[in-house]
């Protein structure tokens, strides 16, 4: 944390002093774990070539330090004279103030300037960095008008898109909100103040309890993996749900019928959702905006399918991580991007904003892509900012979470995880869909999908884990669950398996 410290300020110093964010968290991973996210100018994700230069940095000897940053600031260019400015944040772990300390000593160390914001969610932060750039970059920043302007921006937007509601249908504006036991419960409750009775809120799984412990049976990762209800919410029939994660970059929806069936939808929902509410609205208001979608090797086939054959919305596939995503969505005018597992947002090309604001005066539908435009955090997946707008297309549309789902039925699927020698043994082309080695591996697979009825499957080294993931989908749960175990076993035995073979 010391070292990324260091990392940030030169960061800042290689971008003319702009303001550079650390965010102190391990997301949807266990309380115990821990890790970084450095967060570039414009509120993106660090530039991809500055991470091996971050892996770099956290591993040479102390010795090597100095001479270690000399690299860098030859590398980078930086005027090691010049300000620098880092933003730091953190979530709920009790490790975080002690970490936040450590990065904090190595800006400084740095001669850096550090405005530290506490506990906020990823994408709060990555949004205060890009407004203070954008706008403010000459001043001094100012704390507290980030956090307003954050909670402002959101919760007005909304309030704005509630209004001139006709019809409230199966729409009722209340929901259970699995926070996670973390940030992400105590942003909700902040903006239920701002809210009002727009919508009502009850906030789980907030911490209070002595035994909420982050993440733990329960959040947005936990119900997307186990597709089943977290701990600590109240089961009531047809109840609309949401759970996010441990940084708040994540959601998923979820209810429980009548009959006890759990019912997700993820965000492969979410992005259907969004984009064929934001097409209806492109289409009402004859702009000329062209709208894409940008999805993973793991979007459930059946979404897919929907996308390009009912909605007929361009759909793109890239590799897993969200850097991949939004990299590729800027392409369009509009492009709404989300993993399965509930990471995404929507970006508008300074074109279609353009286009949008002209149309406003005369158009309501433009009116109402303006407000979608405020509503969202462009910067980054925003779990409330998400929610917020679910919201809003759920209650335009006078859905319940049933009416969301009846769009189209997901094919059954299973992920497992395969431990190897070195996952580096993998390698995948093709967005990840096919792989190029070990020898055999592909062939394998390609014999296994073909025996099964709406069969698809693929395996990818995890950028996070030391693991192989599995993904499989087919026509029914036995089937994916089968054509998931024999991949795995192809992949033990083909890529130096450890320990127990899966069965
Ligand atoms: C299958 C899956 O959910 N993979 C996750 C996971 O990446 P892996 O590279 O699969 O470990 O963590 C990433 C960071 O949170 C997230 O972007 C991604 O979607
Ligand atoms: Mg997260």
């Amino acid at each position: 944390m010391f070292r990324m410290g260091l990392l940030a300020a030169l960061r800042s110093r290689s971008k003319e002093s702009s303001a550079i964010g650390l965010m102190i968290t391990a997301s949807h991973n266990a309380e115990p774990d821990n890790g970084v996210k450095l967060i570039d100018p414009m509120g993106e994700m660090l530039d991809q070539r500055w991470e091996s230069i971050a892996t770099e940095l956290v591993n040479v000897p102390n010795s090597a330090l100095q001479e270690q940053l000399d690299k860098i600031v030859m590398f980078s260019g930086a005027n090691v004279t010049s300000p620098a400015l880092v933003f730091v944040g953190r979530d709920t772990r009790p490790s975080g103030p002690h970490l936040s300390e450590a990065s904090i000593t190595g800006v400084e160390a740095y001669s850096g300037k550090v405005v530290d914001f506490g506990i906020v969610s990823t994408p709060m932060l990555h949004y205060f960095v890009a407004l203070h750039n954008s706008t403010q970059s000459e001043n001094e920043p100012q704390p507290d008008h980030l956090r307003t302007a954050y909670f402002n921006k959101l919760s007005l937007s909304f309030i704005d898109l509630q209004k001139g509601q006709t019809t409230s249908g199966n729409y009722s504006a209340e929901l259970d909100f699995d926070g996670a036991n973390g940030v992400g419960a105590i942003i909700m409750k902040e903006f239920s103040k701002h809210i009002g009775s727009k919508l009502k809120v009850n906030v789980y799984n907030d911490s209070t309890d002595v035994r909420g412990k982050l993440n733990y049976m329960c959040g947005a990762d936990y119900v997307k993996t186990n597709q089943k209800a977290p701990e600590g919410l109240p089961r009531i029939p047809n109840r609309r749900c949401v759970s996010v994660d441990g940084d708040a970059d994540r959601i998923v929806y979820f209810y429980t019928d009548a009959d006890g069936k759990f019912h997700l939808l993820d965000g492969d929902r979410i992005a259907t959702l969004v984009a064929s509410y934001l097409m209806d609205l492109v289409r009402e208001s004859g702009l000329s905006i062209e709208l894409g979608l940008v999805q993973t090797a793991y979007a459930n086939g059946n979404s897919t399918r929907y996308i390009a054959e009912m909605l007929k919305i361009p759909v793109a596939c890239v590799s897993t991580g969200v850097k991949h995503l939004h990299h590729r969505a800027l392409d369009y005018d509009i492009g709404v991007y989300f993993e399965a597992n509930g990471h995404g947002t929507i970006v508008f090309s300074s074109k279609a904003k353009q286009i949008i604001a002209k149309a406003v005066k005369d158009e309501k539908a433009a009116m109402r892509l303006e407000r979608v435009v405020d509503v969202i955090n462009e910067t980054v997946g925003d779990a409330l900012s998400d929610m917020f707008l679910v919201e809003s297309i759920l209650a335009a549309r006078g859905w319940n979470l049933s009416d969301w789902e009846a769009a189209y039925t997901d094919l059954p699927s299973r992920m497992l995880k395969v431990v190897v020698k070195d996952r580096n043994l993998v390698q995948t082309t093709d967005a990840e869909r096919k792989c190029t080695a070990p020898a055999g591996l592909q062939r394998a697979i390609d014999e296994l999908v073909k025996e099964t009825p709406y069969g698809r499957a693929f395996v990818r080294p995890s950028g996070t884990e030391d693991i192989v993931r599995v993904y499989a989908e087919a026509s029914t749960q036995e089937a994916a669950d089968l054509l998931a175990t024999k991949v795995a076993q192809a992949v033990f035995d083909l890529s130096g398996g450890v320990g127990t073979k899966p069965n």
